[in-house]
């Protein structure tokens, strides 16, 4: 079967590693089922992702479809600084994607290939109002966990109080959740976080989440199982995770990675089982130098093999270009290995890696309990102080490291050290282990062929397909392969039609 002939769906994504990576494994699963899927995200991250990963002009293959690249210029200079902040750039996006994408899903009718449905990711909102605007199907693939979901949700809707100016400290109860302290909330949601642009992100997303008809989630039903059934009598939510598995097409090699990994397979592969501390933070937390000091010497002091990601900053970004301390690489020798940035899903499957301190990133949180691999939690803010609290207190896979930037505390290498042992021997390590183990299990079977994800996943492709005739019969039109024409904005919510 030609690609021409099947469903096509449009995948728009916020620019970040931690999104990118979600939403083109969802496209990667939907493609595996028969869809045909184009990945668009801004043009500054396609010529990374280009040059980091084998992304071409051409159609690929995956499984029963088709995933291809469209990127789409953002206005700015290639060397535009005002994109490192995205207080500047958020705006910009909206502006230019809200004429640049009704135009690329012009351009792909034109060419024999109309779209049937949008799906974004949150921070760019406003994808939600071209789809709607242009009378199409929408869905949302929410890439961090339920509870935080949830969180969100009744902060929105003002459903109990959260930490305010006048009340920094209160603890917040949720249906369906643990008691989140204060500081284990979501801190976009902290009167003080520095991030405001990104609480508004997040609550425009809210604000339109009467549009799309499903929202897809990274998580699964048997891990936020009471959290995920109380919302779903809310919310149209479809649990589909976790993403980075796909039993279907297990070896697609299309990736969206904005740095080439450094090779580090063959010193894992040199390395006794379950001997190596596997460190990293993610693609946007930055240590100042102070706390890598501590760190670099907690873990020389423990005595572990470690794999530590030490990304180099933006050029624009303003922070300081990390160093390790003096004489550090020499001490560590051979049992420590420092990289730019690690092939990790590989690193976590390795049989050498003992455990993973981390950001609590829900990307990495997800690929740690799918891979079984238990935890020393590094939160910094956003959902990671909230993804923290669940590794440690709920799944009961992790050590706490830290509580979050916001605590404005320095981890000292005597905390480092202790909580390093405490991950990887005694009868906390194993239990931790066997918790791992058992996450991933039920995350596999969740995946697999009529898991609770697969079904997920299997009814949202159905659904794509009925209402991709649906906006065919209201057209009234169809094209050489069956799939609607793209309409015109709705007018008082009739689709007017191309003629
Ligand atoms: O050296 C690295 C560090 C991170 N990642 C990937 O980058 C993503 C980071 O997402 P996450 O939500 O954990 O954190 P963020 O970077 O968004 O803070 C995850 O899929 C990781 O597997 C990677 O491939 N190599
Ligand atoms: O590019 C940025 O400035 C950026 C990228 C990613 C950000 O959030 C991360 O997203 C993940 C998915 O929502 C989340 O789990 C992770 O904790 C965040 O770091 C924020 C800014």
């Amino acid at each position: 079967m030609g690609s021409e002939a099947l469903v096509h769906v449009l995948l728009v994504s916020f620019p970040g590693q931690g999104h990118v990576n979600p939403l083109l494994r969802l496209g990667k699963r939907l493609a595996s089922k028969g869809l045909l899927v184009t990945f668009t995200t801004p043009e500054s991250i396609g010529k990374a992702m280009r040059k980091a990963s084998n992304i071409g002009e051409e159609l690929s293959p995956v499984g029963d479809g088709f995933i291809r690249f469209e990127f789409f210029e953002d206005g700015w200079d290639e060397d535009e600084i005002r994109r490192q902040d995205l207080d500047q750039y958020l705006p910009q996006l909206e502006k230019v994607g809200k004429v640049l994408i009704p135009e690329m899903i012009r351009r792909n009718a034109e060419q024999g290939r109309p779209i049937s449905c949008l799906i974004n990711n949150p921070f760019i909102p406003w994808v939600s109002d071209v789809a709607d605007s242009l009378g199409l199907p929408s869905a949302m693939l929410w890439v961090q966990s339920c509870a935080c979901f949830t969180s969100y949700y009744y902060y929105y809707h003002g459903l109990v109080p959260f930490p305010s100016e006048t009340a920094m400290e209160i603890d917040v109860q949720l249906p369906c959740m643990p008691l989140l302290k204060h500081d284990e909330v979501p801190s976009f949601l902290y009167p003080t976080t520095p991030y405001p642009f990104l609480r508004r992100a997040i609550m425009g997303q809210y604000k339109n989440l009467d549009k799309p008809f499903c929202i897809l989630m990274d998580t699964f039903q048997e891990l936020e199982h009471e959290i995920i059934e109380y919302m779903s009598k809310i919310s149209p939510i479809k649990t589909v995770g976790p993403l980075f598995k796909n039993p279907k097409a297990p070896n697609a090699t299309v990736k969206g990675d904005f740095m080439k990994a450094d090779d580090c397979v063959g010193w894992l592969d040199s390395k006794p089982a379950s001997s190596i501390v596997y460190v990293s933070f993610g693609s946007v937390v930055y240590l100042k130098q102070d706390q890598w000091d501590e760190i670099a010497y907690g873990l020389l002091n423990s005595g572990v093999n470690f794999l530590w990601v030490m990304k180099p900053p933006h050029k624009d970004s303003g922070y300081e270009v990390l160093k390790m301390p003096e004489g550090f690489l020499e001490k560590a020798g051979d049992r420590g290995k420092v990289v730019q940035w690690s092939p990790q899903e590989q690193v976590l499957a390795h049989p050498s890696v003992a455990c993973f301190v981390t950001h609590c990133g829900w990307n990495s949180t997800m690929e740690a309990l799918t891979s079984g691999m238990p935890v020393v939690a590094f939160p910094q803010w956003g959902d990671q102080v909230t993804d923290a609290k669940y590794l440690v207190d709920v799944f009961k896979v992790g050590v706490r490291m830290c509580r979050g930037e916001a605590e404005n505390k320095l981890i000292t290498r005597d905390v480092v050290e202790q909580c390093l042992r405490e991950a990887t021997s005694g009868p906390k390590a194993e239990e931790m282990k066997q918790n791992a183990m058992k996450w991933s299990a039920a995350a596999e079977a969740a995946v697999a062929e009529g898991g609770s994800s697969d079904r997920n996943i299997q009814a949202f492709v159905d659904e794509v397909k009925r209402r991709s005739l649906e906006v065919l019969a209201v057209s009234g039109k169809s094209t050489a392969n069956g799939v609607a024409e793209l309409g015109e904005p709705k007018v008082n919510g009739e689709l007017k039609v191309v003629s």
